[in-house]
């Protein structure tokens, strides 16, 4: 792992300059023209590393202290950290990717084979991969395939894991329960068993995040904290226990570097089209540009805790950055119902939610989550971490965006490229 780890990256400055420096240390070492020298450097070197070897080939090997102290300091700095993202197309999973990327990481995501393209929330920072500036790479796996996990864990020898990846939709959990059990609960206990045998095999150190959830507390009353009972109400949420259990075991077990974060709902304009923010600023930019009529929907009385996923994927980053391994709530502490946030997001654009909204009792739960709000004092004390978008920002900056994606379709649909009722 290591030795892949410095031949990487030939554009990188750092790696450049290490290898000058290697390169002047064989030279001061072997003596310019040694036969030694290209032995002693052969393992490592890339072409820049001969050119740089050739330069150095005619300097006197003077600076063999000088180089060699700076080639000890540079070997402690830390290389280019490498994280592994399961669920690296979905909302968090393209939030936390920009987030590492801007901390330097190298990010491997796992995606799911699909007859159409799902990276859509990845576009906007794709690098082609021919390209030897890209620091965003994607890998075929599943969470339901433990040899493809164990195979992508072993080659990219990862930093860090992060396990995002979920059928993440509780409504969708009652139809399609084994599903669902199988992502969640079992492939979190693949990845880790991945991991776990990865440390084994190796001797490296790995990092690992469950991405728990505010849906573990299910029945139990707000406001929730990391000791609060866990009560799920939906095949979705009792395999989230599970996953969390299973975290809190390899940590204890094996004394895994395993964090559970228990984050309440989060939500943006990457957030997916069914879940029920997302739906309704979907809806109002529809209807104020005049696409859309109704908007259906189930229970208007549930409350959630409902913050942005940009701040939530730090909370995620900085659980991996401390001594030592534990689990937090992440959360805003305020909450609101879906009859609050239909009133904002409507009252945004100045149109009254009575006026479309019809109740569709198929999107009832078989059983609801009624109230959940987080209390997330452990973080913000330990970890310095506090949500920076509040609820009115929030549903503002999702209007704001579908208000302008409902005006590229409109000129879809007015010159005919899509029927008015189509989603692109
Ligand atoms: N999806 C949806 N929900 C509706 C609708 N009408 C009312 N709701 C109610 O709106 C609430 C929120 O539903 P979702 O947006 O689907 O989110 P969730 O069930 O709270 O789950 C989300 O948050 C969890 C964290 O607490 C996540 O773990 C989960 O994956 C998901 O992102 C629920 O009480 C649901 O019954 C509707 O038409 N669609």
């Amino acid at each position: 792992c290591e030795k892949r780890r410095n031949s990487a990256g030939s554009p990188d400055t750092r790696s450049q300059s290490f290898l000058v420096i290697a390169s002047e240390v064989a030279c001061a070492t072997t003596g310019p023209g040694s036969e030694l020298m290209p032995r002693f450097c052969g393992s490592i070197i890339s072409a820049t590393a001969r050119r740089c070897i050739f330069l150095n080939h005619h300097r006197a090997p003077t600076a063999l202290p000088v180089a060699l102290a700076t080639l000890s300091t540079m070997a402690e700095t830390e290389p280019m950290k490498k994280a592994l993202i399961s669920g690296i197309t979905g909302q968090d999973g393209s939030y936390l990717t920009e987030f590492l990327l801007s901390k330097g990481y190298e990010v491997h995501g796992i995606i799911r084979r699909s007859s159409n393209f799902n990276t859509q929330r990845l576009e906007h920072i794709y690098i082609d991969p021919h390209n030897s500036s890209a620091r965003m790479k994607l890998h075929y796996g599943d969470l339901t395939d433990a040899s493809a996990l164990r195979k992508w864990v072993d080659s990219i020898c990862p930093d860090e894991v992060y396990n995002l990846g979920a059928q993440s939709h509780v409504g969708v959990s009652f139809e399609n329960p084994d599903y669902t059990a199988d992502v969640v609960a079992t492939g979190a206990l693949r990845l880790l068993e991945a991991v776990r045998t990865h440390i084994e095999t190796t001797g490296r150190k790995v990092r690992y995040y469950q991405a728990g959830s505010s849906e573990m507390y299910g029945a139990t009353p707000p406001p929730q904290d990391e000791n609060t009972v866990f009560h799920p109400r939906s095949p979705y949420a009792v395999s989230k226990v599970a996953a969390h259990w299973y975290t809190v075991n390899y940590r204890e077990a094996y004394g895994l570097f395993a964090c559970n974060g228990i984050l309440f709902n989060h939500e943006s304009p990457r957030r997916g089209e069914n879940f029920v923010t997302r739906k309704i600023t979907r809806a109002v930019g529809r209807i104020k540009i005049g696409l859309q009529k109704k908007l259906f929907l189930g229970n208007l009385k549930a409350s959630r805790d409902w913050g942005f996923a940009g701040d939530y994927v730090e909370a995620m980053w900085l659980m991996l950055q401390q001594d030592k391994p534990d689990d937090y709530v992440v959360a805003t502490e305020d909450s609101h119902t879906v009859e609050e946030f239909l009133e904002e997001a409507f009252g945004y654009v100045g149109l009254n939610w009575q006026d479309y909204v019809e109740i569709d009792p198929r999107y009832f739960r078989p059983s609801e989550v009624d109230n959940l709000r987080g209390s997330s004092a452990k973080i913000r004390e330990l970890l310095g971490w506090k949500p920076k978008v509040d609820f009115k920002q929030l549903v503002a900056m999702m209007v704001e965006s579908d208000l302008e994606r409902a005006k590229r379709e409109k000129v879809l649909a007015d010159n005919g490229y899509i029927a008015s009722h189509q989603q692109p």
